[in-house]
């Protein structure tokens, strides 16, 4: 089901990489994408089988940013895209199927509609609340995300400034997955930040059960 805390690795590489991610898996994240923007391509497709297998390890799913190649070569289950990216067909196209395809809709809901008549898995809208990641990003408003809800049947993730803090209000607007880098992985203990991101999907399903 996709449903929980999806995070999005922050750039470390290697052991550092390897290390934080399975802190996040033990502490509960249900989803993990690998963004690195790099293009050491050895390294990329190293460091992505190895988390294919960490995330099956851990019975999460694994997804790439960017990249459908990289995605077909390691196996992952899917790809996230944006608007410089692969449109869905084409991801489709190489992966199957079977794989998961996510798209970026920013602050657009007829984004959203367009991805899902294309075959999309899951939408993203972000960035919900000023992200030091990614401060460029366009922003996106809660009503868009009530307004979503009710128009889509797809998944929907929030990305962008998440925090525990603010979380709580995408989860009663609607988001199914909640996408985190800053607030999982610079925090002193990644484990503990994700099980506490994992207890607010519990209360929240106990209080507004899954559309899906
Ligand atoms: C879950 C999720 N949502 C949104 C994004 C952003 O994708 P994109 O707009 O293609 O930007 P980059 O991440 O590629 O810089 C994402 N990666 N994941
Ligand atoms: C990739 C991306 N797209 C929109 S905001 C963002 C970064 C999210 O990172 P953070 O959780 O640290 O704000
Ligand atoms: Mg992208």
């Amino acid at each position: 089901m996709m449903q929980g805390l999806y995070v999005i690795t922050d750039g470390s590489t290697g052991e550092t990489l390897f290390s934080k991610v399975e802190q996040a898996l033990g502490g509960g994240a249900t989803i993990v994408q690998y963004r690195d923007k790099t293009t050491d391509q050895a390294r990329r497709e190293q460091e992505a089988a190895a988390l294919r297998s960490l995330c099956h390890a851990h019975h999460a799913l694994f997804i790439i940013n960017d990249d459908v190649a990289l995605a077909q070569a390691v196996q992952a289950d899917g790809v996230h895209v944006g608007r410089d990216d692969a449109v869905v067909s084409a991801a489709r196209e190489v992966l199957g199927n079977t794989a998961i395809i996510g798209v970026s809709c920013y602050n657009q809901l007829q984004l959203a509609l367009n991805a899902a008549e294309q075959g999309a898995d899951y939408i993203a809208f972000g960035s919900f609340f000023p992200s030091s990641t990614k401060p460029n990003a366009p922003h996106a408003t809660l009503e868009l995300l009530c307004q979503a809800r009710q128009q889509l049947a797809l998944p929907i993730c929030a990305i962008g400034g998440i925090s525990l803090e603010n979380a709580p209000n995408l989860l009663v607007n609607g988001a199914d997955m909640l996408a985190v880098i800053a607030d999982v992985f610079n925090s002193p203990d990644i484990a503990h930040q994700a099980s506490r991101y994992q207890a607010l999907f519990l209360e929240s399903r106990a209080a507004f059960p899954p559309h899906h």
